[in-house]
């Protein structure tokens, strides 16, 4: 039997627009914690965006190489449920906090997602996304999705240029177990349009 794909929506700030994306179906809802991002969040706000939503919504955390002793102290004030690491983490450091987590591999035509997968073998996902020169994420771009195997050994959850219009080809042609979202879903860099999300979300449901 298939499943019903999941959807993430990445790179919220205020918890108007989380809870919305949440009433709107978002079965997760993503927190960008790197500075350079348009979507970056302070503690505060992750914390007022956490507070906002509804049960049974995942809230995860998005890190790029973050130091190690700052998101533990990060998460000692902030209960997210699964972090995902965009950056060059090594496995061990990303099993080191004792919390469920995701691995982002941005991936080029020699990328072998089936040793990824070998590699980050207790991540509870991988998530692919498009490489990008000089940009860990969050850019907008697309990427082949013949490069993806079909014999992944973990969920896979595709992202990287998905938008209203494409999200129902990626699901049929892909059938990832989740599909996440930033750029396609946004008026101007950093902000959300919850036109796009309700399309996003209901294409993604109905292809
Ligand atoms: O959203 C960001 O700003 C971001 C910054 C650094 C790393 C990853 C980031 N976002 C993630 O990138 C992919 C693809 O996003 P897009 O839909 O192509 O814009 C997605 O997983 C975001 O969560």
């Amino acid at each position: 039997m298939s499943h019903q794909v999941r959807v993430k929506i990445c790179g919220l700030r205020d918890p108007a627009t989380a809870r919305a994306a949440a009433q709107m179906g978002a079965d997760a809802i993503g927190l960008v914690f790197y500075g350079p991002s348009p979507r970056n969040v302070s503690v505060a706000e992750a914390q007022a965006v956490l507070a906002a939503l509804p049960p049974f919504v995942t809230s995860v955390g998005l890190f790029v190489n973050a130091d190690a002793d700052w998101l533990r102290d990060l998460l000692k004030v902030l209960p997210l449920d699964l972090l995902q690491f965009h950056g060059d983490e090594s496995p061990e450091y990303c099993r080191s906090f004792g919390k469920p987590w995701i691995k982002a591999v941005r991936v080029k035509p020699d990328t072998n997602l089936i040793e990824y997968a070998a590699l980050f073998h207790d991540a509870r996902g991988l998530l692919v996304d498009a490489f990008v020169e000089g940009t860990p994420g969050g850019t907008g771009e697309a990427f082949d999705w013949s490069l993806i195997p079909k014999d992944l050994p973990l969920p896979l959850i595709l992202s990287g240029g998905l938008d209203p219009v494409n999200v129902s080809e990626a699901v049929a042609r892909i059938a990832p177990w989740a599909v996440d979202v930033s750029s396609g879903v946004e008026s101007a860099r950093g902000v959300k349009d919850l036109n796009k999300v309700a399309q996003f979300i209901k294409a993604a449901r109905h292809a």
